[in-house]
């Protein structure tokens, strides 16, 4: 995989498709993704981390454009509905026409705010993502799903807004944390718990290798999780079916996240302890085994993920954020669950008994 054979995956939405590119420096390569750019305006919104590192290589390809950037400080907390106006005062202040576009460089919260960002703008302009974290390159750079938190909850508002283009250069992940690029292995094994038991069966032959960062091993993980959701995208755009089951772990996780204020798990670390209270509320549903639970288990412990609740955590203060998840319907909790490895369902109806005794045990083990 280098600049000039990425690997090219294509989200197929009609006349709203976009490449998802995946390949080695591939910011440097303009002349790729310079084309994706209709009018005469960008704004590159990044944060005080990305900036330093990589704005310049993307700086290099907006020659003889009216440009400018605008940087976030770092971290979930600056996803933030303040800060979607400040973006949008910044395409005010560049005189952003309709044919601009934003260009996302950072992780998810860059990208899901300057997402969001694109589609308030003048009711909609393009974006492009350039995903610097290994968990916005295998998710949230893909599939159009943009927002911000508010105090109550994750993601509460927000849009669907397909980007123009993905690149997702792996050059930049050399620089990225331990702890942020374990975070982002969260989300590829999510993929593969929820419809592809082959995948997870490789990823657990290939724990060591991820673990230890091996090039080829993160290169064909990423692949196979952008092509894995890429599909589900493509069939469910706008999540009426299908594409909830890419919220596994994600109903306990954004509890966890949002009750730590942010600051005690990254969103990726919440999927992985999510996950795993999702397993065993499938397994006390008597929808699933024990043994699918214990080898979830296996492989997020392999790969240095967190599988237990924080410490001080409350059960009823979960169960209270839980009932603010989109998925919910006639104030009922609606959970993704599975049936075993590779095959996940959406659930109705859950009674919340159920869910406090699963958070009480995880809280308290026995
Ligand atoms: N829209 C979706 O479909 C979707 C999917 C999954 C997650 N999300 C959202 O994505 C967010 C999490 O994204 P994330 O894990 O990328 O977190 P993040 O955006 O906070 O980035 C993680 C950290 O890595 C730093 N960083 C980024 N790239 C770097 C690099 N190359 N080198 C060094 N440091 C780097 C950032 O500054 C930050 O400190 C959450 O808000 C989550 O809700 C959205
Ligand atoms: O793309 C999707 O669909 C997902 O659910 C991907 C998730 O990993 C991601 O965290 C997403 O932001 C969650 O969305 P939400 O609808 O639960 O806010
Ligand atoms: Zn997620």
């Amino acid at each position: 995989m280098n600049a000039s054979s990425p690997t090219t995956i294509d989200v197929t939405l009609g006349a709203r498709s976009y490449p998802v590119w995946i390949g080695r420096g591939l910011l440097g390569d303009h002349a790729r993704w310079r084309t994706m750019l209709r009018g005469r305006h960008a704004l590159v919104v990044s944060n005080t981390t990305v900036a330093p590192l990589y704005l310049e290589r993307v700086a290099q390809g907006l020659d003889g454009l009216d440009w400018s950037s605008f940087l976030l400080d770092d971290g979930e907390a600056h996803k933030s509905f303040a800060n979607v106006e400040r973006v949008l005062a910044a395409l005010a202040g560049l005189g952003a026409t309709r044919d601009a576009c934003v260009i996302a460089l950072g992780g998810g919260v860059v990208g899901d705010l300057a997402g969001f960002s694109a589609a308030c703008w003048m009711r909609g302009i393009d974006f492009i993502q350039m995903p610097t974290t290994l968990l916005a390159m295998v998710d949230s750079s893909v599939g159009g799903k943009t927002g911000v938190n508010l105090p109550a909850g994750k993601n509460l508002v927000g849009a669907f807004h397909q980007p123009r283009a993905v690149v997702a250069d792996i050059d930049t992940l050399t620089t990225l944390p331990v702890r942020e690029y374990r975070a982002g292995l969260a989300e590829v094994v999510k993929g593969a718990a929820i419809g592809d038991e082959p995948f997870f069966a490789w990823l657990e032959a290939h724990a060591d290798a991820l673990a230890a960062r091996d090039d080829d091993a993160v290169a064909e993980a990423i692949a196979r999780k952008v092509r894995y959701k890429a599909g589900v995208v493509a069939r469910d755009e706008t999540e009426q079916g299908e594409r909830a089951l890419l919220n596994l772990g994600h109903t306990f996780g954004h509890a966890l996240e949002t009750a730590g204020r942010y600051a005690t798990l990254l969103h990726g670390e919440g999927v992985a302890v999510g996950m795993l209270l999702a397993a065993r509320l499938s397994e006390r549903l008597g929808m699933a085994a024990a043994d699918d639970t214990a080898r979830l288990q296996r492989l997020l412990e392999k790969l240095g993920l967190p599988v237990a609740v924080p410490a001080g955590m409350d059960a009823q203060q979960l169960l209270a954020l839980m009932r603010l998840d989109k998925k919910n319907t006639a104030g009922k909790l609606r959970l993704i669950l599975w049936r075993s490895i590779g095959e996940a369902e959406i659930v109705g109806g859950v009674a919340e008994a159920q869910v406090l005794a699963v958070l009480h045990e995880a809280i308290a083990p026995r």
